[in-house]
């Protein structure tokens, strides 16, 4: 192991708290720390204001606090290939992808880890709420330690290799803990409020922001049994299990987003958030890979989750082949949706993950979900 003052750090600094205290906590550590900002998207408005620019002016003040050598990098044409080019493909599909999921295992932990092992880094750090601890000779990613900020769900498609080389200095703390350091330590980003939603899109409108790219195709809202009950104003706007925008009035429960028929450009509806049509027993998941290069068996129990923020649930992982597998789970569960990770735990070890595909109930595929 080489002593800290000899291991260069790379920490990707996005403007943000968590990233600045990640940086702060190493260069306190003794390592030789350089901040590194990704530029990944233009979003000039018309007033010739960028929130890239205004984020890395918030890297410049941190890392001149912290002491450290900074600067940007520009993997926008990257970005656009690998995560925006899916991201629409996707929508295109009927699905709702996952762009975060994606950013990190074809940007963050692949061309900007390159970048910063061109730069003689031996690590990459980030402010993501996980953690790396070696376990019987084998990297093994662990949840972080604040359950409610814990971004394996984001991270799961991490190989071995990856995380061999990656550091995150802050996974074991709390958020509170982290918003203490860095006010304790005055950093220029302390109060700064949390990123939400998907980077690229900000706070804007969703929609407005999806309508640019890809033409929206109004069509008719139906129930599961052809029943027309109004009408939407495009398949992409919707994602399973929504309930609000729908504009269904009425007396008794409220309608929920059940499916869609891409076929008919139709919007399928159900009423009531327990709708039986909402709940499903088991997918087929693609792109699934494993942290651990071990050799799996061929069916297991472990535990998942099918969207961020969800409550673990038991399933048996049955391996298809082609990086495909079938999961069943434990109790129905409810708006399961494609297009989404479902990734994969035991216990404390995020064990790796895939993309939601096809979705069944009573070993019949749910063609209107996926
Ligand atoms: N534009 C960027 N340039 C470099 N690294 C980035 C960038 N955006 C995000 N990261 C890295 O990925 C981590 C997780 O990103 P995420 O968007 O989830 O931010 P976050 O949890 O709000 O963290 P932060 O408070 O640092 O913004 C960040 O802590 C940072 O290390």
């Amino acid at each position: 192991m080489k002593k800290p003052e000899d291991t260069r750090v790379v920490v990707g600094m996005s403007g943000g708290v968590d990233s600045s205290v990640a940086a702060y906590l190493l260069k306190q550590q003794g390592y030789d720390v350089i901040g590194v900002f990704m530029k990944n998207w233009d979003d000039t408005d018309e007033f010739g204001v960028c929130t890239a620019t205004e984020d890395y002016e918030d890297v410049i003040r941190v890392c001149n606090q912290i002491g450290i050598p900074y600067y940007a990098v520009n993997f926008e044409k990257e970005y656009w290939d690998k995560v925006f080019t899916y991201f629409l493909d996707e929508y295109k599909a009927g699905r709702t992808p996952n762009p975060d999921v994606m950013c990190n295992k074809e940007i963050k932990f692949k061309a900007f880890l390159e970048h910063a092992l061109k730069l003689g880094a031996d690590y990459l750090a980030t402010g993501h709420y996980a953690q790396v601890k070696i376990i019987d000779g084998e990297y093994k990613m662990l949840r972080g330690k604040d359950v409610n900020k814990d971004q394996t769900y984001f991270l799961n498609q991490l190989s071995q290799e990856q995380i061999s080389k990656v550091m995150f200095p802050i996974g074991h703390m709390d958020k509170k803990r982290v918003r203490e350091i860095a006010k304790e330590a005055g950093l220029a980003t302390a109060t700064k409020k949390d990123s939400t939603g998907i980077c690229f899109i900000g706070e804007r409108n969703f929609k407005e922001f999806l309508s640019k790219y890809l033409p929206a195709q109004p069509g008719r809202m139906e129930t599961l049994t052809g029943e027309i009950k109004g009408f939407h104003e495009g398949l992409m706007y919707y994602t399973i299990g929504q309930r609000h925008g729908l504009g269904i009035g009425g007396s008794g429960d409220p309608w929920f987003v059940v499916g869609k028929d891409l076929e008919r450009n139709v919007l399928l509806v159900g009423q009531g958030y327990d709708n039986d049509a909402l709940y499903s027993d088991a997918i087929i998941a693609t792109n699934v890979s494993w942290v651990s290069d071990k050799e799996k068996p061929a069916q297991f129990s472990c535990t998942a989750k099918f969207r961020y923020r969800q409550p673990d649930h038991g399933v048996t992982v049955t391996l298809l082949g082609n990086n495909t597998a079938r999961v069943e789970f434990d109790e129905p569960i409810r708006a399961v949706t494609p297009g989404q990770a479902v990734v994969f735990y035991n216990g404390e070890e995020c064990l790796g993950g895939g993309t939601i595909d096809q979705i069944f109930k009573d070993n019949e595929r749910l063609k209107y979900v996926g």
